[in-house]
């Protein structure tokens, strides 16, 4: 009988650096042939784009599945359970695969997939792996004002959680098998002790944590953790499993997602400074994108985590390309999205 594959599922919250880890692995995964799922929230397949960019050989464009229709924790069965079907049926089966969920997702409903009759037999989890935005919890990012919530429940009763962020990270900690502390470069060592204690005292469980910065990670240690993490999910309950044993459904109603399509940017420097501000003076959680720069054949990335701003020229724009300025931008429901877009179409 064959052995079962190994999948590695790599969670955390949204710009944690999920995708500049997965990106590191692929290229020091020595021959290992790997197979990518990936699935973001926001329509724009941005992480997508970056991976297959990084034309490593033991994954190929083909090796890169991208799932778009919602969040692969609530769309297990119409979409993540077909792909990996597919995918064990491919005459060259990967040596591992690895799961990028989106950075709203719930691992644990995923995790469950893997429970699945057909999926079972094939492949185990090898290992959940939660990365870690450590300058964002310093900042206190995932600490919220608890009298504010506790107003906001007091005034609206059918609000049955803690803020919709602080329950998604401690969810996306308690199911992690390995914890990475990614962006230790923008913290200093005294600001780092107290990002683990404050990770730590947001789960029971007592999972590895490990520091990197801009994801680099050995494969060795990302890949062949050998836990099989489908066998013990009762002891990796989410907020939502413990509040809803009923099995009432999970959704994403607290997030919302748009692309704002404008036209060329002459100057990169303004646009990122006005952009900023927008994403202080609006609340936006996250924005990512390309970036027609004006006069120039090379396309311009930009990622934004909070007011966070990263931007490089990533490729040329293709020959019959539409050049245009494409983001995507996340936020809780209540921001408010007409002002944020037509702040931003107003950039160009
Ligand atoms: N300074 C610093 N920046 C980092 C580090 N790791 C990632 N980044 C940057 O953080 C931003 C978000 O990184 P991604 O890898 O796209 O994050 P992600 O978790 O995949 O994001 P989503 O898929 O949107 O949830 C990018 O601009 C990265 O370059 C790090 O260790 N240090």
């Amino acid at each position: 009988m064959n052995q079962k594959i190994p999948a590695t599922v790599i969670t955390g919250f949204l710009g944690a650096g999920k995708t500049t880890m997965i990106r590191n692995l692929l290229t020091n995964a020595g021959g290992k042939k790997i197979a990518l799922i990936i699935n973001e929230f926001g329509d724009l397949g941005v992480d997508g784009d970056v991976l297959k960019g990084c034309g490593a050989e033991n994954c190929s464009e083909d090796d890169i599945i991208e799932l778009t229709n919602g969040c692969i924790c609530c769309t297990v069965a119409d979409d993540f359970i077909p792909t990996m079907t597919k995918l064990l049926e491919r005459e060259q089966r990967p040596d591992h695969i690895v799961i990028e969920t989106s950075g709203l997702a719930l691992p644990q409903p995923l995790v469950a997939a893997f429970n699945w009759p057909d999926i079972r037999t094939q492949v185990t989890v090898d290992g959940v792996i939660t990365v870690v935005d450590s300058a964002a919890v310093a900042a206190g990012r995932f600490a919220d004002d608890h009298d504010a919530v506790e107003a906001a429940r007091s005034e609206d009763e059918s609000l049955d959680h803690e803020s919709p962020i602080e329950e998604l990270f401690e969810d996306q900690l308690t199911c992690a098998d390995l914890i990475v502390l990614n962006k230790t470069d923008l913290i200093d060592v005294a600001g780092l002790g107290r990002v683990r204690d404050e990770v730590a005292s947001r789960t029971q469980r007592r999972p590895v944590m490990i520091e990197a910065r801009n994801g680099e990670v050995p494969a060795g240690i990302l890949l062949g953790l050998g836990i099989g993490t489908e066998n013990d999910l009762a002891n990796r309950k989410s907020h939502h499993e413990l509040e809803h044993e009923d099995g009432a459904p999970h959704d994403h109603d607290e997030f919302d997602s748009f692309v704002v399509e404008l036209g060329p940017i002459a100057d990169v420097a303004g646009f990122v400074e006005q952009l900023k501000a927008i994403i202080s003076a609006h609340d936006v959680l996250r924005l990512k994108g390309f970036v027609d720069v004006s006069g120039k054949p090379m396309r311009l990335q930009l990622q934004a985590v909070g007011s966070r701003i990263d931007h490089y020229f990533d490729r040329a724009w293709a020959a019959g390309e539409r050049r245009a300025t494409r983001l995507v931008v996340i936020g809780l429901h209540e921001m408010d999205e007409d002002a944020v877009r037509t702040a931003i179409e107003a950039l160009a």
